[in-house]
C-alpha cells in the first residue's frame, strides 16, 4: 500500500479549503481534527497496528448498519495469538481443534486489518450557517440557495403506520428553507389508498402546522415528537400567545390523529368490490401488483396557502406502475422512479432521501448540507452529504446495539478522512448529476470565478429567476470538456430512457424545468417516466441512479460514485439532523441485520464486488476500497466465529485444550498485547465520544448477529449465487410511538429460525461450564488450573450472548423466576449425571497431564 497516499489523500483538499476566504465572506465550513488537535488524530504507526483493535464496527451494524462490524476483543487477542501459536507444538490429540482455531485466527486477523485501516484518519467538521445566509440570502435579493427535492419511501402502511409517514412529511413541509425551493415526493410502493388518503389529510393539516412551527421556531417539526418531548416549553419563549397557540395546536394534532386512525381502522378490511375513492371511482391500485402509475400533486403554488397566507412546499404522491412480469427492484426501483418524476416536475439540483420513519429533527438540516454542496471549493466534487442515523424509542441500555454508534461515530468519521462515508440509505443529500452516472468535474478545485465578493461563487452565471425562483433554460454551468464530449457521443435516450423531457432535464445542471411547459404536459410525462417498462434496455440501476442487484442498494449506490472519483461528506450537526425508529425487538432486529448482511453478500458475489471492481479508473482510494471490502465481506466472519464459540464448549466437554501452557515470555507478550489493545481502544473511544457501554453492546451484538443473522446471510447468499433463489426485502415494522407501554415491543417474542444457532451455543457452553466445574470438583484441586483457561473462553461466549439470553427470557419481571428455577434444576441434574457418567475422560488410561490438560 502506498503509504504516502494514505492519510493525506483525504485531508489535503479539505485543509486547503480552510484557507480560502472570499473578501468579506468567510468559508462555510471548516475541518478540524477530533478534539481540536489537528495533529492528534489517532493515526497509528502501521507497524503497531496489528496490536490495536478498534472497538467493533458494524454497520449499520448500517452501520452495524451495516456494516462492517468487526472486532471482538477476543478476536483481537486471538488474532495476535495466531502469530505465535503455529510455532508451538500442539497437543496431538487436539490437532483438529488446534487447526480450526488457527484458521479462524488468521481470518480474524485479516478482517481486523480491513476494519482497522480505514479508521486511521477520522475528521470532524463544522458548518457556518450564518455564512451560508450571508452568501446566498442577501437582503433585498431573491434567495440564491439551491432547490432541493425530498424523497420519502413507503411500501406497507400496516408495517409503516401512516402516522409515522405523516410526521416525516410534516417535518419536511415545515423545514427551515425557502418554501419555493422545497418539494416533497412520497413514493408509495404499496399502491395503498390508505397512504394516499392519509397524505391528503396530512397536506390539509400542514396548512396549520407549518405556520405554527415557523412562527415559534419550534424543534423538532414532527408533531408527534414535538408534543411528546418532556421539556419545559415555556422556557425561552417570549411570545405571549405561545402557550395558548401551542395548546390549540396540540388539540388540532390530536384531531388529526383521530382522522388518521379512523382511516387506518377503515383500511383493515378490504371491501369485496375493492377500494372506492371519495369521488366514487374505484382506486386504481386495488391490485397492488398490477396497477397503473399514479401521481397527485398537493399544495405548492397552485395548491392554496397556509393559514397565515403563505405558500407551502409542493407535496407529490407517486406510486409507480407495477405489472406482473416486470422486476420492480424494491426500494432502489422506487427511488429511481422518484428521480425521474422529480426531474420532470421540479428538477432540483439536489435531493434528500428519507425512509418513511426518518423525520427531520433539525429544521436546518438542508442548510447544513448546502454548506458543503454549495461550497465553491469542495462542492463540485461532492456527490452526497451523509448524516448519521439517530434513533428515538430505543431502550435505555440499547440491548441490541440499535444505535450503532461505533459505526456512526467511529467508522464513518474515519471514512470521511479518506474519500467519504458510505451511503446508508437515508438522511443523505445527493447531487443530482452524480446520480446520473457522470464523473466528478475535473480540473482545479478552485473555480476561476471566485474573485470578488459580489459574486455568489457557485456557477450561477446564467441564472434568471424563473416564476418560482428556479433558474430557467439550459445552464452552461461549467460543463466540462469530457462531459460535453460524452454528450455528443452518447445516445441519451438509450442511456436515460425514452422521455425527451427527462433527457432535456439532465442537461440542466442547475435544475429547473423549461418555463414553457404546461403543468398538464409535465404530469403526462411524469406518468410516462414511472411506467414499469421505462427502464428496459437503459442504464437505470446499472450505471444510473440507485443501483440494482442488492437489497442493500445504498452501499452499492455509494460505492459506484466513489469508484467514479466522487467524494462524499459526513455531516454531524450538534442537534441530530434526522431521527428514525429502529427495531428493538430481538427477532425484528436479527431480521434487519440478516437483510443487511445478505445485501453485503450479494454485492460481494456480484460484478460490483469491491475486491474486483473499479480498478480501471483508479479513482477509488485504497483505504476506501478496504472499507468497502470490509462492508461486503463481514458476514463471512460468522463461520470462524461460529467455530470459535463452539470450541470452548468442545474443550470443556472433551477435556482437550487448544492453548499450550504459556511460558513467561509468552505471557509477557500477551500482557503487552493487551495493554496496547486497551490503549488504542481507549483512544478511539476518547476521540469519538462513544461510551464504553455502547462499545460493549456493539461487541456483544457482533457476536449475536454473527452466529445468527450473518450465518444465514452467507447461506442464503450462496443459494442465490448457486441456485438463483431470489432474496426479498422484508420491511422492518415501525412502532407508532403512541403505545401505552413504550417497550412492550422489546419483550415481544417472535419465533424465527435465526434464534437456533445462538441458543445452541449458549446451551452447550453453559453445559460445558457446568461439566467442567463438576469434573474439577470430582477430581480434586490440582485440576483447577487448566480448567480456568477453558472456563474463561466459555464465559467469553456466554457474556457476549447475554443480551440474547435476556431476549429469549422475555420481560424480566415475569418469566425469569421460572426460567431460573428450570436452569438451576437442569444444571444440577446435569452436573450430577456428569460426575457419575463422565463420558469423555478415559480414566483407564491413567494420568497424562500433558496430553489432555486436565489431571484425570
Ligand atoms: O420494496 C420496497 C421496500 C422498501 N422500501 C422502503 O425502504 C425503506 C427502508 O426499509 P426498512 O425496512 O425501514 O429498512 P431498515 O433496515 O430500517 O433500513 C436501512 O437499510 C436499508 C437497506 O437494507 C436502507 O434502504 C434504508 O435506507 C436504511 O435505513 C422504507 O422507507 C421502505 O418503505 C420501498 O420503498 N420499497
Ligand atoms: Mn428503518
Amino acid at each position: 500500500m502506498r503509504r504516502r497516499g494514505r492519510p493525506h489523500g483525504g485531508r489535503r483538499p479539505l485543509r486547503r479549503l480552510q484557507r480560502v476566504r472570499l473578501p468579506g465572506v468567510p468559508p462555510l465550513l471548516r475541518v478540524r481534527a477530533p478534539g481540536g488537535h489537528p495533529e492528534l488524530p489517532p493515526v497509528q504507526d502501521p507497524l503497531q497496528a496489528p496490536q490495536g483493535e478498534p472497538p467493533g464496527g458494524g454497520r449499520r451494524g448500517r452501520g452495524g448498519h451495516r456494516r462492517p462490524r468487526a472486532r471482538v476483543q477476543h478476536r483481537r487477542r486471538q488474532a495476535a495469538a495466531a502469530a505465535w501459536r503455529p510455532a508451538e507444538q500442539p497437543h496431538h490429540e487436539a490437532i483438529p481443534l488446534w487447526l480450526t482455531s488457527i484458521v479462524c485466527e488468521i481470518w480474524f486477523a485479516v478482517s481486523w486489518i480491513l476494519d482497522q485501516f480505514p479508521k486511521w484518519y477520522p475528521i470532524d467538521r463544522e458548518t457556518y450557517l450564518d455564512r451560508l445566509s450571508l452568501r446566498y440570502e442577501r437582503e433585498g435579493e431573491p434567495s440564491m440557495l439551491s432547490p432541493v427535492d425530498l424523497f420519502v419511501s413507503t411500501v406497507d402502511p400496516l408495517k409503516e403506520p401512516p402516522l409515522v409517514t405523516a410526521n416525516t412529511v410534516l417535518s419536511i413541509l415545515a423545514v427551515d428553507y425557502p418554501v419555493d425551493k422545497v418539494s416533497c415526493y412520497v413514493s408509495d410502493d404499496g399502491a395503498s389508498m390508505l397512504s394516499f388518503e392519509s397524505l391528503s389529510e396530512t397536506a390539509e393539516f400542514a396548512r396549520k402546522w407549518v405556520p405554527f412551527c415557523k412562527k415559534f421556531s419550534i424543534e423538532p417539526r414532527a408533531p408527534e415528537f414535538y408534543f411528546s418531548r418532556k421539556v419545559d416549553y415555556l422556557k425561552d419563549k417570549v411570545q405571549p400567545t405561545f402557550v395558548q397557540e401551542r395548546r390549540a395546536m396540540k388539540r388540532e394534532y390530536e384531531e388529526f390523529k383521530v382522522r388518521i386512525n379512523a382511516l387506518v381502522s377503515k383500511a383493515q378490511k378490504v371491501p369485496d368490490e375493492g377500494w372506492i375513492m371519495k369521488d366514487g371511482t374505484p382506486w386504481p391500485g386495488n391490485n397492488t401488483r398490477d396497477h397503473p402509475g399514479m401521481i397527485q400533486v398537493f399544495l405548492g403554488h397552485s395548491g392554496g396557502l397556509d393559514t397565515e397566507g403563505n405558500e407551502l412546499p409542493r407535496l407529490v404522491y407517486v406510486s409507480r406502475e407495477k405489472r406482473p412480469g416486470f422486476q420492480h427492484h424494491k426500494k432502489a426501483g422506487a427511488m429511481n422512479a422518484l428521480i425521474r418524476v422529480s426531474a420532470v416536475l421540479t428538477n432540483a439540483p439536489f435531493m434528500l432521501n428519507l425512509d418513511c420513519d426518518h423525520y427531520i429533527n433539525n429544521s436546518k438540516a438542508i442548510r447544513e448540507s448546502m454548506c458543503f454542496l454549495m461550497d465553491p471549493q469542495v462542492g463540485r466534487k461532492v456527490c452526497y452529504v451523509q448524516f448519521p442515523q439517530r434513533f428515538d424509542g430505543i431502550d435505555a441500555h440499547d440491548r441490541y446495539a440499535n444505535r450503532n454508534t461505533v459505526f456512526f461515530d467511529i467508522n464513518m468519521k474515519g471514512l470521511d478522512g479518506i474519500q467519504g462515508p458510505v451511503y446508508v440509505g437515508t438522511g443523505c443529500v445527493f447531487r443530482r448529476q452524480a446520480l446520473y452516472g457522470y464523473n466528478p468535474p475535473s480540473g482545479p478545485k478552485r473555480p476561476k470565478m471566485v474573485t470578488c465578493d459580489c459574486c455568489p461563487c457557485f456557477g450561477r452565471k446564467k441564472r434568471k429567476g424563473g416564476k418560482d425562483g428556479l433558474p430557467e433554460g439550459v445552464a452552461d454551468g461549467g460543463m466540462d470538456g469530457d462531459k460535453e464530449q460524452m454528450m455528443s457521443q452518447m445516445n441519451f435516450e438509450k442511456r436515460f430512457g425514452q422521455s425527451a423531457a427527462f433527457v432535456t432535464s439532465t442537461f440542466m445542471e442547475e435544475g429547473g424545468v423549461p418555463p414553457s411547459s404546461s403543468p398538464a404536459a409535465l404530469l403526462k410525462e411524469a406518468i410516462h417516466v414511472i411506467s414499469c417498462g421505462y427502464e428496459d434496455k437503459t442504464d437505470w440501476g446499472l450505471e444510473l441512479g440507485w443501483i440494482y442487484g442488492s437489497i442493500t442498494e445504498d452501499i452499492l449506490t455509494g460505492f459506484k460514485m466513489h469508484c467514479r472519483g466522487w467524494r462524499s461528506i459526513y455531516c454531524m450537526p450538534k442537534l441530530a439532523a434526522f431521527k428514525g425508529s429502529a427495531p428493538i425487538n430481538l427477532s425484528d432486529r436479527l431480521n434487519q441485520v440478516l437483510r443487511w448482511a445478505l445485501g453485503s453478500v450479494e454485492i460481494f458475489f456480484s460484478r460490483h464486488s469491491p475486491l474486483l471492481y473499479g480498478y480501471k479508473g483508479g479513482n477509488l482510494k485504497w483505504l476506501e476500497r478496504f472499507a468497502y471490502i470490509n462492508t461486503t465481506i463481514y458476514p463471512f466472519t460468522s463461520l470462524p466465529l461460529l467455530a470459535y464459540c463452539t470450541l470452548p464448549a468442545v474443550c470443556l466437554l472433551t477435556g482437550k485444550f487448544i492453548m499450550p501452557p504459556i511460558s513467561t515470555f509468552a505471557s509477557l507478550f500477551f500482557i503487552s498485547l493487551f495493554i496496547s489493545i486497551f490503549a488504542t481502544g481507549i483512544l478511539e473511544l476518547r476521540w469519538s465520544g462513544v461510551s464504553i457501554e455502547e462499545w460493549w453492546r456493539n461487541e456483544q451484538f457482533w457476536v449475536i448477529g454473527g452466529v445468527s443473522a450473518h450465518l444465514f446471510a452467507v447461506i442464503q447468499g450462496l443459494l442465490k449465487v448457486l441456485a438463483g433463489i431470489d432474496t426479498n426485502f422484508t420491511v422492518t415494522s415501525k412502532a407508532t410511538g403512541d403505545e401505552d407501554d413504550e417497550f412492550a415491543e422489546l419483550y415481544a417474542f417472535k419465533w424465527t429460525t435465526l434464534l437456533i444457532p445462538p441458543t445452541t451455543l449458549l446451551v452447550i457452553n453453559i453445559i460445558g461450564v457446568v461439566a467442567g466445574i463438576s469434573d474439577a470438583i470430582n477430581n480434586g484441586y490440582q485440576s483447577w488450573g487448566p480448567l480456568f483457561g477453558k472456563l474463561f473462553f466459555a464465559f467469553w461466549v456466554i457474556v457476549h450472548l447475554y443480551p440474547f439470553l435476556k431476549g429469549l427470557m422475555g420481560r424480566q419481571n415475569r418469566t425469569p423466576t421460572i426460567v431460573i428455577i428450570w436452569s438451576v434444576l437442569l444444571a444440577s441434574i446435569f452436573s450430577l449425571l456428569w460426575v457419575r457418567i463422565d463420558p469423555f475422560t478415559v480414566k483407564a488410561k491413567g494420568p497424562d497431564v500433558k496430553q489432555c490438560g486436565i489431571n484425570c
